[in-house]
């Protein structure tokens, strides 16, 4: 439980965000996992077998590693953000041989972690849906299962603190009847438009919950779902092209009651309500009560270290300092890809975790960009990049009951979605004290920021910049809710977007997709084949998009499909064309 004694290292292990050279981070496989709270099933077919190398980029000197004439790999997944590691342990649980090879020294790309001083921060958001034990829909929970495992999780008493214009102050509690009681008594007369829009939510959550999830991209799957569920698959047909705004709109007329139901869709799309998919915002609106917001104990590095650790343990490899520069084609077909050292992998099907930017404007830059991805990059840009602060502050500021997330946007709605307007801040250790030497809490702040701010700077000026901003963000929370914020500092670590572009290898640091205009809902959004036969996408920029459970769901559906096209799954080749032609007519008239 939050209690827990997590012992870390007491030598500096220099963050992923740290931009100094020949810094190093230990491996997770190596040294922290036996910390954590990990247990594994008992599940025969794990324990029958041999884990295999990790770590293995030596193995073989020459060029080409085997998988080509004995099919070694069934799959190649680039990358190991959670979208690519459920994509790679779901194919592995379905009996596939599958090779992840992953830029950087840990697993989970932006769910990743670093330690530093006795501190274990999270790279990304602490917020985790999908990780109860109960209903369809926690896929965090789900995912680790399906490898033998289970993590312990500590339940989150509210998901996030409002701190809004006008002295607004909003706390959504665990318990949907509380967090309702307390909106209506600040908008009263809005009380029905309140019951309404989120009753409208909770219609679109219990059809989600009530579905097996699958890849939509299959047809036999997705036929049987309508047969078994057809008013739950009507509810959400219905509402795929409709956005969280539009709805709200419907019942509500107070222009703060609007805004404060954007700054609830913002958190979690960084766009308003108007442009966020109803379906995606009722998820995450409705799993945080159903479900509730759980902390895994140790951090939320813990669950990709979990993954990878199941995935080895299932008898596929994931092999760390692996960058794929290219994906190979032969025909118009993706058959291996090729590392910046040279060395060449070949599989049956290779799946990218990298942005749908990355894929296909720097793996496969000599190609043509297809019509699909031209369509995408119309409706979607990308988000901009984060300003993130990781501190270690005097648990001596902290008010006595302070909500571990909080959200603070303080003088006017305007700001809500221009670059530094609006403050997200995690204090996970008020969770699991674990994570910070004792007397200590990690604060984990972050802002919207764009990478046009911190380019073209020499090394002093841009270390200036990150002061500077960075202070004045502190500064902020300090005026807001925590006097004396500034000299409880003892240790703090600045990430601008290019530190994200650099470690997270996502294009200018974006956080995802993000739609050009008012979207029509999910319409638009590419699931995970490709216009490159043999390619797949997996993660942010694929359907159902931003957050760590959207990615996992895409990892499950990317599975699927995969399995199916290897024959690991039941298909039907003629279904599939025509689904697939129907599915890319629908995403063009988006
Ligand atoms: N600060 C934040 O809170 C924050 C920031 C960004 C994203 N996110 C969230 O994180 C999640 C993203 O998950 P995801 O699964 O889509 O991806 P991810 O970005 O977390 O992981 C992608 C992984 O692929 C690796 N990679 C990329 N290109 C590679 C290459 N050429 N060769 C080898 N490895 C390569 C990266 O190193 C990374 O580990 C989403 O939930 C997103 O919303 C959060
Ligand atoms: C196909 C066709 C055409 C039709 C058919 C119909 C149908 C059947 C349909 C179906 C559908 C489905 C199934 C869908 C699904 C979906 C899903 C699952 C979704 C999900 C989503 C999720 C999400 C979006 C999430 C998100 C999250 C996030 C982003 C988070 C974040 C967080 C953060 C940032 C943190 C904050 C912090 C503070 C405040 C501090």
């Amino acid at each position: 439980m939050a209690g827990t004694a997590l012992k870390l290292g007491l030598n500096s292990q220099l963050p992923p965000f740290s931009l100094f050279p020949n810094q190093h981070h230990s491996s997770p496989l190596t040294t922290t996992s036996s910390s954590l709270s990990v247990k594994l099933f008992t599940n025969k077919r794990l324990q029958n077998h041999k884990p295999k190398a990790v770590l293995s980029t030596e193995r073989r000197t020459e060029g080409r590693e085997e998988g080509r004439d004995g099919e070694k790999y069934d799959a190649i997944v680039i990358g190991s953000g959670i979208g690519g590691l459920v994509a790679a342990t779901q194919l592995a649980a379905k009996g596939a041989r599958v090779l992840v090879l992953e830029k950087y020294v840990i697993p989970g790309g932006s769910s990743g972690y670093y330690t530093r001083d006795g501190f274990k921060f999270d790279v990304g958001s602490s917020v985790m849906f999908g990780f109860s034990d109960k209903g369809n829909l926690n896929l965090i929970t789900q995912a680790l299962a399906a490898v033998g495992h289970k993590m312990e999780v500590i339940p989150d008493p509210s998901t996030v603190h409002f701190h809004l214009p006008k002295q607004l102050s909003v706390r959504v509690h665990r318990e949907y009847d509380d967090f309702i009681s307390e909106l209506i008594s600040k908008f009263p007369h809005e009380k029905q438009g309140i019951l309404q829009f989120y009753g409208d939510c909770w219609k679109i959550f219990n059809s989600l919950n009530a579905m097996e999830l699958k890849s939509l991209e299959e047809p036999l799957y997705l036929f049987g779902q309508f047969f078994k569920k057809p008013l739950e698959c009507l509810t959400l047909a219905y509402y795929l092209p409709q956005n969280a705004g539009a709805i709200a709109r419907k019942y509500i007329k107070d222009p703060e009651l609007l805004s404060f139901i954007d700054a609830e869709c913002f958190i979690v799309s960084t766009v308003n309500a108007l442009q966020t998919p109803m379906i995606n915002a009722s998820m995450v609106l409705c799993d945080r009560h159903f479900g509730g917001i759980n902390y895994p104990v140790g951090g939320v590095g813990g669950i990709a270290e979990a993954l990878a650790n199941g995935l080895v343990n299932m008898g596929s490899e994931i092999q760390y300092k692996a960058n794929v520069t290219s994906i190979i084609l032969e025909n118009r077909k993706a058959v291996g890809v090729r590392l910046s050292n040279g060395k060449e992998f070949f599989a049956r099907k290779v799946i990218s975790n990298a942005t749908r930017w990355d894929t296909f404007g720097k793996l496969l830059k000599e190609e043509e960009l297809p019509e699909e991805e031209k369509n995408f990059q119309k409706s979607y840009v990308k988000a901009p990049s984060f300003l993130s602060v990781h501190m270690g502050v005097k648990a001596s500021v902290l008010p006595p009951d302070t909500d571990c997330h909080h959200f603070i946007l303080e003088d006017s709605w305007d700001n809500l979605e221009k670059p530094y307007g609006s403050i997200f801040l995690s204090i996970p250790t008020v969770l699991d004290p674990s994570l910070a030497p004792e007397g200590h809490h990690i604060f984990h702040i972050f802002t919207t920021s764009g990478i046009e701010d911190w380019e073209g700077l020499g090394r002093k000026e841009y270390e200036q910049k990150k002061e500077t901003v960075a202070n004045e963000i502190i500064q902020r929370l300090e005026n807001k809710l925590f006097p004396g914020l500034q000299s409880s500092i003892v240790l703090k670590e600045v990430g601008t977007p290019k530190t994200h572009r650099r470690f997270l290898a996502r294009d200018n640091g974006t956080y995802g997709p993000m739609p050009r205009g008012t979207p029509k809902g999910l319409l638009a959004m590419p699931f995970n084949t490709t216009a490159i036969d043999g390619l797949y996408c997996v993660g942010d920029s694929c359907f159902p998009g931003q957050g760590v459970i959207a990615v996992a769901f895409s990892g499950v559906m990317c599975a699927h499909r995969v399995a199916a096209d290897i024959g690991l799954e039941k298909n039907s080749p003629v279904l599939d064309a025509a689904l697939l032609r129907l599915l890319g007519w629908f995403r063009s008239m988006a």
